[in-house]
């Protein structure tokens, strides 16, 4: 059984994927992670984020099993992330690793841009996460205010804005609803009661398969 959770930045579906794996007891996959690996593999070696070449190489070299999540959530990790993740090299280097992952006997919950699109298109179930723009600023804000990053409300709200634009402009798997994703737009919702529509939603669209 496949779930795919597909969202732009800070609307929730990472916290989503997370329980929604522990409530069904399966593995769960944050692709966004293996973009920032690649992006912060870019930082630390000093390269250029406009060399693809690299960023393909280093995509095609990647270990999640040595990550470091702390790290990689860094502010300026997501940014560089954004900008190597427009690069089809690097997407085609990823592919295998997380096609692989979806496919696994049982299954798995996967969250991203491009799970419901490309990487399982025949998910059992799809949900898309949103939020206004102005809420996942607000969301991404405080969480790194918590890691003590001291940024201000706009420079964040900027930041999801540009990524939002890069991430659903570009042309290869660019962020998209997917026909038969079911919608949950999370604004005005809390953390409880975005969980509790989001099982609802998808155990219905599950029925009796679990
Ligand atoms: N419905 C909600 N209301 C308020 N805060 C929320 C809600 N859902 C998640 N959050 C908080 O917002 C922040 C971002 O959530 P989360 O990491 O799940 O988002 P995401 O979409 O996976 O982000 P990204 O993939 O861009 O890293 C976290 O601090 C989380 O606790
Ligand atoms: N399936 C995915 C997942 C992520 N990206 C890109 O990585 C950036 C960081 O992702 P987070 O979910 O950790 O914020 C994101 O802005 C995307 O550009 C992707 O392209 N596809």
């Amino acid at each position: 059984m496949i779930i795919a959770i597909d969202g732009p930045a800070a609307s929730g579906k990472g916290t989503l994927a997370r329980r929604l794996a522990a409530h069904y007891g399966l593995p769960h996959l944050d692709t966004g992670l293996l973009y920032r690996a690649v992006g912060h593999a870019m930082l630390e070696a000093g390269l250029s984020l406009e060399d693809e070449a690299a960023a393909a190489r280093i995509a095609a070299r990647i270990d999640p099993a040595a990550y470091d999540e702390e790290t990689l959530k860094a502010g300026p990790v997501g940014e560089a992330a954004s900008r190597v993740a427009s690069v089809p090299e690097v997407r085609k280097a990823l592919l295998f690793l997380q096609k692989s992952f979806a496919h696994q006997p049982g299954g798995a919950v996967l969250d991203g841009r491009d799970i419901g699109t490309v990487i399982a298109p025949e998910a059992d179930a799809k949900l898309f996460v949103t939020a206004s723009a102005q809420a996942r600023a607000e969301r991404r804000w405080h969480e790194l205010l918590k890691r003590g990053e001291q940024l201000g409300l706009d420079d964040v709200l900027a930041d999801i804005r540009k990524r939002d634009a890069r991430d659903s402009g570009r042309s290869s798997a660019p962020l998209v609803q997917a026909a038969d994703a079911m919608l949950l737009d999370n604004t005005a919702l809390g953390v409880e009661e975005s969980w509790q529509q989001a099982l609802a939603l998808v155990a219905a669209r599950l029925g009796d398969r679990r």
